[in-house]
């Protein structure tokens, strides 16, 4: 699925966030990246990011015509802060056509580890010292305070997301936090209670339902309903209605070492939809977690774990508070919504082959 590879010698702009993962982001650019990139004579310039939105507003107001991709140094939050930046922007439709590039420094790593075979830092800068660049889908979420997001990576509710958020108080050891968190939120397991819908990817008419905000003119959802009014008659309505989780995933890896959605790709239109409903054990979850490391989840026989392929869906919370995450980060909770555009950004990535250009 590769487009086109970056034109050469280009400018990078490469954003760095000295607080993820463990807070070596900064020794990992001056001790990797600097010299691998100097070494590719790719001109480039560092931006660390001081604050939460830091990354979000620069790219919002860069002259992007300095720059010919967009390299984030850091975890998946980093680049969803750019990815709504760019899409925040006047001239969104171009801006969002930015190569982007992300090298691994935070402690969840996903889409690194979803866009390489071996998601090493040197094999991320390797690809992009070789400036391939391919397709990514960007799904539009839709909250119910009105607010729009556009998320790469997934949309969290029970489980998973309330180990993402609440883990984040062991940040000092790395990845580990979230098997920590894991074996904590184990140890006293909620249930969820709330509505699920989708559309299933195979329908073929896709809905024909009023498409959202005339105003906002930004890839228009046309496969979603207003969250008040029912969703359209082709959608699956979930019968259960108590959940221990439900993960939307759009790329292959929920953390580095967790193989989600083992046939996802980056541009293949697909929401990939698991939930896992109540009445499963304490033991038989945690057995699910440990084959998502090989990705054999779905070879585990449970009859409390789904898997659908759609290309929207709704959810609908009955509590009124709780977690809810997109790409790791905690979003308003309450109803939402979300539907797929494919291949609306474009990532450097190493899911090109054969090289467009001689090495
Ligand atoms: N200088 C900074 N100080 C504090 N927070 C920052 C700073 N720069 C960025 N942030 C915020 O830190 C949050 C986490 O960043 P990021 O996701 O990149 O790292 P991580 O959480 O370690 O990685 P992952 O998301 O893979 O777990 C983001 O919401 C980002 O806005």
């Amino acid at each position: 699925n590769c487009i086109s590879p970056v034109r050469r010698p280009c400018g990078v702009m490469v954003l760095v966030n000295p607080q993820s993962g463990r807070g070596q982001a900064i020794a990992l650019y001056n001790g990797h990246v600097q010299r691998m990139l100097t070494e590719a004579d790719i001109p480039h310039t560092l931006f660390i990011t001081e604050r939460q939105n830091h990354a979000r507003d620069l790219v919002r107001s860069a002259d992007l015509t300095q720059w010919d991709a967009l390299v984030i140094l850091s975890g998946d939050g980093l680049l969803f802060e750019v990815v709504n930046g760019l899409m925040e922007r006047q001239d969104w439709e171009k801006a969002i056509q930015t190569p982007l590039g992300i090298l691994p420094g935070g402690s969840g790593n996903a889409l690194a580890a979803s866009s390489n075979k071996n998601h090493l830092l040197t094999s991320c800068g390797f690809l992009l010292c070789k400036g391939l660049v391919s397709k990514l889908d960007l799904i539009s979420i839709r909250l119910s305070s009105g607010a729009r997001l556009f998320s790469f990576l997934s949309l969290a509710w029970g489980f998973v997301a309330d180990v993402d958020i609440e883990s984040e108080q062991f940040r000092q050891i790395g990845a580990l936090r979230f098997i920590l968190g894991t074996l904590l939120r184990l140890a006293s397991l909620r249930i969820y209670q709330g509505k699920l819908a989708f559309l299933p990817a195979e329908s073929e008419r896709g809905s024909d339902s009023a498409s959202f905000s005339p105003a906002d003119s930004r890839l228009p959802d046309h496969l979603l309903a207003p969250l008040e009014q029912p969703v359209p008659q082709d959608w699956t309505l979930v019968e259960e209605q108590e959940f221990v989780l439900v993960l939307a995933m759009f790329q292959s890896h929920l953390g580095e070492d967790l193989l989600a959605a083992p046939d996802a790709r980056a541009d293949d239109g697909l929401i990939h939809l698991f939930y896992v409903t109540a009445g499963i054990s304490r033991a038989t979850l945690l057995r699910l977690f440990r084959a998502m490391q090989t990705g054999t989840h779905l070879d585990c026989g449970c009859a409390h774990l789904v898997y659908r392929r759609a290309r929207a869906l709704r959810l609908e919370p009955l509590s009124t508070a709780g977690i809810m995450t997109v790409d790791g980060e905690r979003v308003e909770y309450g109803p939402v919504q979300a539907q797929v555009h494919k291949g609306a950004a474009r990532l450097i990535s190493a899911c090109c082959s054969p090289p467009p250009f001689p090495e």
